[in-house]
């Protein structure tokens, strides 16, 4: 059998988050940027595709759209189960997108159950009693409430659930997860409903996230964050469908220069910021400027070509809540994200065409969509973590790029500088 899993992600940082599980766990793992196009090809080894999409964001319809042809390009490769990555942070809108894509996956997959668990430990996002915690912190009241673009005001994914979804909407508790796959399966089984039907998973440990996907062995579609995923490759040698490790990707870093790109403001980037500028060149983009005229652009540009060489160079757009949402009352919500995002994309499209850049570090979900999708490279090679959840990857096209994808929450307060000190590969 070739390829098992397919996996449709609501985001690129999301994407390389479990594109790297899966390759940890032992798969050979393929991402492709976008929808797949006719001239998409892969080798025969390939036993996880990880299909990028920027839907997160963008309305319900589009969305649904999306993920239903990458859902259908992933039914023709065969995939034996589909897997529906969305944020552990369930970042969504009070319209979608997550809802509304299960409804559509369950109904293209003639399903009516399937799991929702965003748990991710090792990265502080935990689910008890259907609530959905950061580091400890209850989602709503974590700095995820002033999200630029996806505040989350409400930690109850049951309730958050009810307002996106046609399906009945269950929760297993933690209690019940706890003592295993078994007791998880009774749960299922108690449901003769022939409405489709959602389960809200506990998980506050890495062993229930794996009891979880053990339990939901039949289930065509699974839906989480990246650490759900971490049980599937177990349970496919379990089945038989993969007898061994594949063999991993191995690359090292192209040689030339580094620019990091910051178009997240969560608190985790902002520190991540603060920290590189202590000791590396930076510069802030100023999204009122770029919003008048090229001017601005050109002086971020001036200013990288100016630093870049031995040291790593730093742009972003990383800002307080308080000023974002000053911003975006001038420019309106979406507006000033979609030029931010153009902005950083640019630049890394002229920092790799004119200035030797070969190793750039993006910070930011929305931002590493456009970022990825302006170099034009269809799909990525995914190398070894940097931190959980953040690998290197090499983009497959006409120049070697070595990119990095962090998730606004994720890495340490010197995540970029361990980045770019780190090579890859086996
Ligand atoms: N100063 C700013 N003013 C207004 N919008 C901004 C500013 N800086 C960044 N943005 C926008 O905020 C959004 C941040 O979203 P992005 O997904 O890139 O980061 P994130 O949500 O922190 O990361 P992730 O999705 O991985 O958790 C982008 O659309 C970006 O363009
Ligand atoms: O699950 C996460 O937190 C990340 O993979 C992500 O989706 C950030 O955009």
């Amino acid at each position: 059998m070739s390829v098992l899993l397919g996996c449709i992600a609501d985001d690129f940082t999301g994407a390389t988050d479990i594109a790297s599980v899966l390759r940890r766990e032992g798969m050979q793992v393929l991402q492709i940027n976008g929808l797949p196009t006719e001239s998409v090809t892969y080798p025969d080894n390939v036993d996880a595709i990880v299909i990028a999409l920027k839907s997160r964001t963008e309305p319900v319809k589009e969305a649904v759209d999306a993920s239903l042809q990458a859902c259908n390009w992933l039914l023709e490769q065969g995939v034996v189960q589909v897997f529906f990555k969305y944020c552990s942070t369930f970042d969504c809108t009070a319209k979608g997108n997550i809802g509304p894509v299960i409804d559509a996956l369950m109904a293209r997959l003639n399903t009516n159950k399937t799991i929702v668990s965003p748990g991710y430990p090792v990265n502080g996002r935990t689910v008890y009693g259907a609530n959905l915690f950061v580091l400890g912190v209850p989602l709503s009241e974590s700095p995820m409430k002033d999200h630029p673009l996806t505040p989350m005001r409400d930690s109850n994914l049951v309730r958050l659930l009810e307002t996106q979804t046609q399906a009945q909407v269950n929760h297993i508790p933690w209690q019940v997860i706890q003592t295993g796959e078994a007791a998880i399966k009774q749960e299922f089984d108690r449901c003769h409903d022939m409405k489709p039907t959602i389960w809200v998973m506990d998980a506050l440990t890495d062993s229930d996230l794996i009891a979880s996907t053990f339990a939901a062995e039949d289930m065509t579609l699974l839906t989480g964050g990246a650490a759900l995923a971490q049980g599937l490759p177990a349970l496919y040698r379990k089945k038989g469908w993969m007898t061994s490790e594949s063999s991993q990707n191995t690359f090292s870093l192209p040689e030339g220069n580094s620019l990091v790109l910051a178009g997240s403001c969560s608190t985790a980037t902002r520190g991540q910021v603060a920290c590189f500028l202590e000791q590396y060149p930076g510069i802030a983009v100023d999204p009122l400027s770029l919003s008048k005229d090229d001017k601005e652009y050109d002086r971020l540009f001036s200013f990288v070509k100016a630093n870049i060489g031995k040291k790593p160079v730093l742009v972003y757009a990383s800002d307080t809540p308080e000023n974002v949402l000053a911003i975006q009352q001038e420019l309106g919500q979406e507006a000033a994200g979609k030029l931010v995002e153009a902005c950083l994309a640019r630049l890394a499209v002229d920092a790799t065409e004119s200035l030797g850049v070969t190793q750039i570090v993006v910070a930011g979900g929305e931002t590493s969509g456009a970022v990825v999708s302006a170099l034009q490279a269809k799909t990525l090679l995914i190398g070894d973590p940097i931190e959980p959840g953040v690998p290197w990857t090499i983009l497959q096209g006409d120049k070697a790029i070595g990119i990095a994808l962090k998730s606004g929450n994720f890495g340490s307060r010197d995540f970029f500088l361990r980045a770019l000190s780190k090579d890859t590969g086996e």
